[in-house]
């Protein structure tokens, strides 16, 4: 009996080794080599850039922390996208994994998928930022055929853009997708707001969200809404983009400053430089928040800050609603979990929901090398 023909492997550069790049280089390294459908062939930091070539991949237990930092070789993009473009130009298939929040590197995207490089990634910017750029990205995929993916952006590993891409292709139509999808926000209001009338004082949760490394250094990063609207901005436009889409009422967003956000800072800190700072005045506010928590429990209910794209209304927002006790934002979130609601023909009156931890490095990692594997 003859053995199947062994399929090439696809050579995957990685961008960013911060938390989320460091913990994906290791998920992706602990596959055996045997089985691997992947080569590891280029790691860059802010500073460094180690290429090998796919003749001399990074092996399992190779060191490559001390191998990218000890390379002569400096970060540069240009050199960068020659090396990968020239591997295209041999027939391989190449992954460029940008596991950075740049917004420069998002700008690469469109030059990477013109040349056929494969663009996987959690970073939410280019998705989410100037509509010029999503245009651009959408029409150097469909010129090259590579692909973009990028899963972990929305929920981290949890199943969020694949099912919606799933649904729309399959000919459901969304009426409404409404979730918890900031894991900060989570931590914060699961605290804050349990339906009592009273509880700990809405800057002391903030603060302890903090020291346990939930928030942005400083807070207000995540308070104002805005990595919420960026989430939400992926999936409207995935909605509106997808091949089989009919035009539907969601309005065209700029970038996700077009979505209505309900900021949560006080207008009095906007714009406090330090989150030290911030945490310290916070306090001055405990009030106002009191008196929400209070009213929300008069009508048994809680505070969750949610994002809603409400397709049937025609509406994208960000902000601080109340949810009945008994409802899944209430009942069923602990720690930063992200629910997910997706409301469709199909699934009506009852939604899909997806929940679960929606940050952190392994599952975001997780979610990286799910996309990664969908290549193969
Ligand atoms: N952490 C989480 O739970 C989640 C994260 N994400 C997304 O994953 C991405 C990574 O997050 P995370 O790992 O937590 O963040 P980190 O800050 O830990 O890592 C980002 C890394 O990118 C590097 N970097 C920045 N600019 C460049 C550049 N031009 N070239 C090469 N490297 C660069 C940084 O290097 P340096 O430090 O030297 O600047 C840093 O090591 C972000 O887009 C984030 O939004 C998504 C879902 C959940
Ligand atoms: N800061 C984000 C993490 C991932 O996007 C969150 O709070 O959910
Ligand atoms: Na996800």
């Amino acid at each position: 009996m003859s053995s199947a023909p062994s399929q090439q492997k696809i050579l995957v550069a990685v961008v960013g080794v911060g938390l989320v790049g460091s913990e994906f280089i290791n998920q992706l390294l602990s596959i055996p080599p045997q089985s691997s459908p992947f080569k590891l062939v280029s790691l860059t930091s802010s500073s460094r850039t180690l290429f090998t070539g796919k003749a001399n991949p990074i092996e399992p237990n190779a060191p490559w922390k001390s191998l990218l930092a000890s390379s002569k070789e400096a970060a540069d993009l240009k050199t960068l996208t020659a090396h990968l473009a020239q591997l295209v130009g041999e027939k391989e298939r190449v992954a460029l994994v940008d596991n950075t929040s740049s917004e420069d590197i998002a700008g690469m995207y469109p030059v990477w998928l013109k040349a056929g490089i494969n663009v996987i990634t959690p970073n939410k910017k280019a998705f989410s930022g100037e509509a010029e750029l999503f245009a651009k990205i959408l029409s150097a995929s469909q010129a090259s055929g590579a692909k973009f993916l990028n899963e972990a952006t929305v929920g981290a590993g949890l199943p969020v853009i694949a099912p919606l891409k799933e649904l729309v292709a399959t000919g459901d139509k969304i009426i409404k997708i409404e979730g918890v999808f900031s894991g900060t926000m989570s931590y914060i209001f699961n605290n804050f707001s349990t339906g009592t009338p009273d509880g700990p004082t809405f800057s002391s949760v903030v603060a302890v969200a903090r020291e346990k490394g939930y928030t942005e250094p400083h807070p207000a990063d995540d308070l104002n809404g805005f990595d919420v609207a960026r989430k939400l901005t992926i999936l409207s436009r995935l909605i509106s983009s997808a091949p089989s889409a009919s035009p539907s009422k969601l309005p065209s967003l700029q970038s996700f400053i077009s979505v209505q956000t309900a900021s949560l800072i006080p207008a009095a800190l906007e714009g406090i430089p330090t989150g030290d700072e911030f945490i310290k005045r916070l306090p001055e506010f405990d009030e106002e928040f009191d008196k929400l928590r209070k009213e929300a429990s008069k009508e048994n209910k809680v505070l969750r800050f949610v994002g809603v794209v409400d397709v049937a209304g025609g509406q994208v927002r960000a902000g601080l609603e109340k949810y009945p006790i008994d409802h899944p934002f209430a009942t069923s979130l602990g720690g930063s979990d992200n629910i997910v609601m997706f409301h469709t023909e199909r699934y009506s009156p009852r939604p899909l929901i997806v929940q679960g931890a929606g940050a952190g490095a392994a599952v975001t990692a997780m979610g990286v090398l799910g996309d990664l594997l969908k290549l193969v």
